[in-house]
């Protein structure tokens, strides 16, 4: 996953703008360190089939280059900062978010991983993340049932280690918090900047740990995290068509990447995202998409009525759905 100092620059590295006197401009992405996985289903050196390019009406969106058949994997991706829910900080990888055994093998400052190497990996936020007593900012964060404040806290703790740049999250689309959220954003920000204070973090390395910082952080994250639910079913189940309706097992966590976040949403999607055994996420088509062709997830329960889906994507994505679906009232 998050291997050493320079994930962020390979991250956009990847990120080739071409095109660029056709407008839109559109930008195409290699699968840099995806996994085995998806090397068995595209030669490993191919890019995946898409383009980022914009839309009419939902900004940014991803598009096919080519025909992608019904069940294809399209790409995998890795999180640029995930955190498991406080729930399963027990029961799950610290760095993966991979089922763990009874009796986990690597234990490290009362945390526990699946392997050594996610051990490893969590240094770049843990070395900093250890220092301070988080008992107070997780038992507010659990009260008030939130969980995009835990991933601004371990990014922060990236930002404060150096292993990213507190502006790696500005690609993602911008959003802004309605007046009821102010004043538990305020509350989180001072718990969060006071947690690092008193654990002698200093003043030079909190610099970027400004109110704006913080609130437009989590306003991006809001409409860009992903609930990371681990699916049960083997991976030839879950390349058939069916994988929309593969069940899971309920959120491990919660994690923001970066091309996962330009896929728009439709209530009748063409394409799906899912976890098999830990944080690595995985983009496949439901059905056949011509070249050309918009890529679209569904963000919500796809079996809530039209009101409802229009209400929760209103009040949690800030935009009126017009898909297919909607525009017939299904
Ligand atoms: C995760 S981002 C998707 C990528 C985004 N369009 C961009 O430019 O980065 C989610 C945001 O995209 C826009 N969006 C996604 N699906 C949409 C849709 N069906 N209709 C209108 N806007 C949409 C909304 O502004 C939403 O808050």
């Amino acid at each position: 996953m998050l291997r050493g100092s320079g994930r962020w620059a390979s991250q956009f590295k990847n990120l080739h703008k071409i095109n660029t006197k056709n407008k839109p401009p559109f930008f195409t992405f290699s699968t840099g360190t995806d996994s085995a996985d998806s090397k068995k289903s595209q030669p490993s050196s191919a890019p995946p089939p898409i383009q980022v390019g914009f839309t009419e009406s939902a900004g940014r969106g991803v598009f096919a280059t080519r025909r992608i058949g019904a069940g294809e994997l399209i790409h995998t991706a890795k999180p640029i900062v995930s955190h498991p829910s406080l729930s399963s900080l027990h029961s799950v990888c610290y760095f993966c978010l991979k089922k763990l055994p009874n009796k986990p093998l690597f234990q490290r400052d009362g945390v526990s991983f699946c392997s050594q190497g996610c051990q490893n990996q969590s240094q770049d936020f843990h070395e900093i993340e250890k220092r301070a007593d988080w008992s107070t900012f997780d038992d507010y964060c659990q009260t008030h049932g939130l969980k995009y404040p835990l991933l601004v806290k371990r990014f922060a703790c990236l930002v404060i280690s150096g292993f990213a740049s507190a502006s790696s999250l500005d690609i993602l689309q911008p959003a802004s918090l309605s007046p009821e959220m102010i004043p538990l954003m305020e509350k989180e920000f001072w718990l969060l900047r006071s947690t690092f204070q008193d654990a002698d973090i200093t003043a030079e390395q909190l610099v970027f740990l400004t109110k704006q910082w913080y609130s437009g952080v989590l306003a991006r994250i809001r409409i860009n995290a992903f609930r990371v639910e681990l699916a049960c079913g083997s991976y030839e189940d879950l390349l058939s068509s069916a994988a929309a309706s593969v069940e899971a097992e309920g959120a491990v966590g919660n994690a923001v990447y970066i091309l996962p976040s330009f896929y728009n949403h439709d209530c009748d999607p063409n394409a799906h995202i899912l976890w098999l055994e830990n944080v690595d996420a995985r983009i496949m088509a439901l059905r056949d998409i011509d070249a050309g062709e918009e890529l679209r997830i569904c963000y919500i329960d796809a079996s809530m009525d039209h009101e409802a889906r229009q209400t929760i994507l209103a009040k949690g994505f800030g935009f009126q759905c017009n898909c297919l679906r909607c525009s017939s009232h299904q």
